[in-house]
């Protein structure tokens, strides 16, 4: 019997479907942006991009493309209201597992040689000089392929796999386009040792540079560079690069863990001859890459081969594609940035923050953006005698701030005003604000924050993302 009010009729039923997922096969799954699916594993063992889910718990995803695969078979049941569901028994995992042990072996030389050092030379050594390329250090893997092919779901499965066995690599991100643990057009690397959130997939869970979260924030070295591929200024995206790989090495000279675990390193697919390859190159040297990943592509793998295995301490594997890898177009790819802007502020559904609006003198902030890279100064225009490179204009140029600044998100940067553009073209990113309103007429800015706080420093780096409620 209904009670009053309280009438069955009329309401959506929410249809649960059981599924058996057998050994060694995957749950394949896109959720839309304004849909839920929810999922609970009842028996057996499943895990979403290495990272396994809890018998009991119920899961839910919404904007997202991902595979729950399991090792030893399970059963699980979901609801809600998918773009697309299938089973496939095509999974690529065990090829990936065994680049994972593969990795794992090269960890414990690695950790061995590494407590050698720590015993016998550490007591003579400066702490400083034990870093990148320096006995007892884990891979660092560089993972490379064309667009969508898997690249940053293979760079998540060893990074899950490495933190299941205890390690604690360095995950560096140089795909703007995504930004992990940040905002898009961000690079970035954080030391991983704890699980990953299922449920936060596309921007790897929750960092220090969003506001309070629930799950432990990772505490990411992040470079702003202010737009989605580094083919839209090679040489800032170059630069960015650099600083974080000294970034990197002076983290890992501190972090023992996260030394022998080595680095995974997700980079941006762009492979072409001319300017992938030269890109290629420029990460090798700078991020010491000693292990080379290629993801289905024959000619690239060949390529890189050729390239890199003379080179007797790089070593260059390939494997397969995972069939299940989705494509993002440009809308796709364009809502799932303004999600991640939007939960950098609102926090994600289920923790939600209150962003919190100041007011500011427009005196009091420093706006730079990246200079045009068409503004290289050709060698042949110079004065005989003088150095090309000095020559370059500076990466960073200043701009007023204007109301064309409005609803423009902005990086704030570890740099003081007084700093010159070269320290503001290296400088770091400590968080964002979104410029909401200008007024000339009483010469103030609003600026939302994501955490109630002062503006933690005045200098702050446009690129080309905005934001608008
Ligand atoms: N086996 C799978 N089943 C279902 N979805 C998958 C699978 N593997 C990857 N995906 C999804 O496909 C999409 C593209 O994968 P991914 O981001 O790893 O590719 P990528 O090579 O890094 O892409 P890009 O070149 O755009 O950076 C992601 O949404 C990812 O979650």
């Amino acid at each position: 019997m209904d009670l009053p009010g309280l009438s069955s009729a009329g309401q959506s039923s929410v249809t649960t479907t059981t599924v058996d997922l057998r050994p060694e096969t995957e749950w394949r799954f896109e959720v839309g942006l304004d849909s839920i699916v929810t999922l609970k594993v009842l028996q057996g063992n499943a895990e979403i991009f290495g990272t396994e889910l809890a018998v009991g718990p119920t899961y839910s995803f919404t904007a997202t493309k991902l595979s729950m695969f399991t090792w030893r078979g399970c059963r699980f049941e979901w609801s809600g209201d998918p773009l697309a569901e299938y089973i496939s028994e095509e999974s690529v995992m065990s090829s990936y597992a065994n680049l994972h042990f593969a990795l794992e072996k090269l960890r414990m030389q690695a950790a061995e040689k590494d407590a050698y050092y720590e015993k016998e030379v550490m007591k003579e050594v400066d702490i400083g000089k034990f870093g990148s390329g320096q006995e007892g250090e884990g891979p660092r893997v560089l993972i490379i392929g064309s667009r969508s092919s898997g690249k940053t779901t293979l760079a998540k499965i060893l990074t899950a796999y490495a933190v299941k066995m205890g390690r604690s690599p360095m995950v560096v991100s140089l795909d703007p386009k995504e930004g992990m643990l940040s905002l898009p057009g961000t690079i970035s690397a954080a030391s991983f040792s704890t699980m990953m959130d299922v449920e936060e997939e596309e921007s790897w869970g929750s960092s220090a540079t969003t506001g309070p979260m629930h799950v432990p924030p990772k505490n990411p070295a992040v470079y702003y560079f202010g737009s989605d591929s580094p083919t839209d200024n090679i040489r800032f995206y170059k630069s960015l690069v650099s600083r974080l790989s000294i970034a990197i090495s002076s983290r890992l000279a501190m972090d023992h863990m996260a030394r022998v675990s080595g680095c995974i390193i997700d980079a941006a697919g762009i492979i072409d001859q001319k300017v992938g390859y030269d890109l290629i190159d420029s990460i090798v040297a700078d991020l010491s890459v000693d292990v080379i990943v290629t993801i289905g592509n024959e000619r690239l793998y060949n390529d890189l081969l050729k390239r890199y295995q003379p080179r007797k301490q790089i070593t260059v594997v390939k494997v397969q594609r995972s069939g299940g890898v989705v494509e993002h177009d440009a809308t796709y790819l364009r809502s799932i940035q303004r999600r991640m802007i939007k939960q950098y502020f609102y926090g994600p559904p289920k923790t939600a923050l209150s962003a919190f609006t100041i007011t500011a003198d427009i005196s009091a902030l420093t706006v730079y953006t990246r200079s045009e890279q068409s503004h290289l100064v050709s060698s042949s225009a110079l004065p005989i005698g003088s150095d090309e490179t000095t020559a370059l204009l500076s990466l960073v140029t200043k701009v007023e701030v204007s109301p064309a600044l409005q609803n423009a998100i902005l990086a704030v940067l570890h740099a003081s005003a007084k700093d010159t553009e070269d320290d503001i073209a290296e400088a770091s990113v400590m968080g964002f604000v979104n410029i909401l309103d200008i007024d000339e007429t009483k010469k103030k800015v609003k600026v939302l924050m994501p955490i109630q706080a002062r503006l933690p420093s005045q200098v702050l780096l446009m690129g080309s993302y905005h934001y608008l409620e």
